[in-house]
């Protein structure tokens, strides 16, 4: 089963919305899912057209309470507290590792964390640097909620992103991020890691 494209949090569904899908698919007896993702690059080391095996992430929204499992939990997908700390299965990113190896790719294929905002308005120099301290790598406004969801009901989780965007860290710059760019980083030529993918 495949989907073309999510809705997010921040085009007014509630977080459990988002996430449907995903318990649509464990219902119809899938095991394993990978997701995909476009984010703007924290790490220094990141370039344009990379990519990242996701290893870990930070639930901002979570922080704060909002949750996709938020309300009266249903017992039959999974229990009222998760666990989240493998939530991206290591077997899985191992494999998908030494695919990178074999390919000899790995200058352009990482693995870092992700972090989850909002959205959907960029984020501020500030804030970003403040993220990179927090030991994030990359940053989007979806993937997690879809993670927490297929990890309470059992799915393993492979995740991966697209490196869009350079997120700007320093205030001595006019440049801003624009989602015009971070499409036309998803169009045109395939990058090298796409037969990887
Ligand atoms: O995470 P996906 O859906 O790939 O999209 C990413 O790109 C959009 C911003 O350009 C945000 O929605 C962000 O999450
Ligand atoms: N910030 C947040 N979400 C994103 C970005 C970004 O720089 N790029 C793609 N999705």
């Amino acid at each position: 089963m495949c989907m073309k494209g999510r809705v997010h949090r921040y085009e007014g569904y509630p977080m459990w919305k988002t996430t449907v899908p995903i318990r649509v698919m464990r219902l119809v007896g899938v095991s394993d899912v990978i997701i995909s993702t476009a984010t703007g690059g924290l790490n220094r080391g990141y370039k344009i057209g990379d990519v990242m095996i996701i290893k870990d992430h930070i639930n901002m929204p979570g922080f704060s309470g909002d949750s996709p499992l938020i309300g009266k939990n249903d017992e039959r997908f999974g229990p009222r507290f998760p666990g989240m700390s493998n939530a991206y299965d290591k077997q899985l990113r191992q494999e998908a590792k030494n695919v990178v190896k074999e390919m000899g790719i790995e200058e352009s294929v990482h693995e870092g964390v992700y972090v989850m905002l909002g959205g959907p308005s960029y984020e501020t120099v500030a804030e970003l640097r403040l993220l990179r301290l927090l030991g994030a790598d990359a940053v989007g406004m979806s993937t997690v909620a879809e993670v927490v969801v297929a990890r309470h009901c059992g799915m393993r989780v492979f995740a991966f992103s697209l490196i869009t965007n350079k997120c700007i860290m320093d205030w001595d710059t006019d440049d801003e991020p624009l989602h015009t760019e971070m499409l036309s980083s998803h169009s045109g030529e395939p990058p090298d890691q796409m037969p990887a993918v």
